[in-house]
């Protein structure tokens, strides 16, 4: 469990604003942070990491204190037990793949652990090679397992897909989850991507101007309910669940993700990644206002 209760001023563009976190994660939980540009998703991983201080507050984690203003508390970084992955990799160019997962492990620890996420993420084939040989995604992969050579239990991920074009960016989602759920990881990731959040994430903090104005399960916070009308769209399927008789597709229509019930006839043929159809006849369409 992350208990988080601090606030910090931060210089935003348009004057002063607060920070405020005041919630708790749930341990072993895939928490999303969601929000506008300058909502204080970054500053919030760097705030939880060590990297940024909190003028007040305190933050525990498993029952120990990480930072307390009041007792003068700040654990350093190194001891935080955290990964964390950036949006632009940040790998050591002039090391290999092997070497720069060998150079993130602590003096005396064995090198196991460093060809086990070799062969977790994929990498044998490219270990001997350096960054600039690689692909986004290919970086993306060393990046992540570099974050959990020191066996973080909480892993962060600022944007780390962001940058990957959309095959690719399915493919990370599938690594993340696994490690997450490998690794029985506490995860905070920053994501934009509507599609990306519903899949990935158990929970949504919903961040604007320094402030959690909105927080729940992705389906709560981001499914359009209301789908009728005699209306034709094309989208991707996210997942596929069987929840007691009928088939659940959920489907990813532009930015809106919605669920659709599938006939057991239709769903041999039917795969996650797979673009569909989404249609209805029978009924008038609604218009109605979107509040997000
Ligand atoms: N060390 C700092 N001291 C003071 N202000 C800061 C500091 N770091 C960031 N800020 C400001 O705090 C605000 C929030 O920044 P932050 O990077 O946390 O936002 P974000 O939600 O991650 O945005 P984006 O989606 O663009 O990355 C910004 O206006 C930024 O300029």
């Amino acid at each position: 469990m992350i208990e988080l209760d601090i606030d910090k001023k931060l210089h935003a563009a348009d004057g002063e604003m607060n920070l405020g976190l005041h919630f708790s994660i749930e341990k072993g939980k895939l928490i999303t942070l969601y929000g506008e540009s300058g909502a204080g998703k970054t500053s919030t991983l760097r705030l939880l990491s060590g990297l940024m201080k909190p003028d007040k507050g305190k933050i525990i984690v498993k029952g120990k204190t990480w930072f307390d203003s009041d007792k003068k508390t700040n654990l350093p970084p190194q001891k935080r037990k955290i990964g964390y992955v950036f949006q632009d990799y940040a790998l050591f160019p002039n090391m290999t793949v092997y070497k720069n997962l060998e150079f993130t492990l602590s003096k005396g620890q064995d090198k196991k652990k460093v060809s086990d996420l070799i062969e977790i993420m994929e990498l044998g084939e490219l270990q001997y090679r350096k960054p600039e040989t690689l692909s986004g995604g290919q970086k993306q992969r060393v990046a992540l397992a570099r974050a959990l050579v020191e066996q973080p239990e909480i892993l962060l991920l600022d944007e780390p897909l962001a940058a990957l074009d959309i095959k690719i960016r399915l493919k990370l989602q599938d690594y993340i989850l696994k490690v997450h759920r490998e690794f029985n990881l506490t995860t905070l990731l920053i994501s934009h991507d509507i599609g990306e959040i519903n899949k990935l994430s158990d929970h949504v903090i919903f961040l604007e101007k320094g402030k959690v104005v909105r927080q729940g399960n992705p389906d709560d916070l981001f499914i359009n309910r209301n789908i009728s009308g005699k209306f034709k769209f094309t989208g991707e399927i996210l997942k596929i669940e069987k929840q007691e008789i009928v088939n659940i597709a959920t489907v990813l229509i532009q930015s809106s993700v919605v669920k659709v019930i599938v006939l057991d006839s239709e769903i041999q043929q039917l795969r996650v990644g797979d673009k569909v159809m989404v249609a209805t006849k029978a009924f008038n369409p609604i218009l109605y206002k979107v509040e997000i």
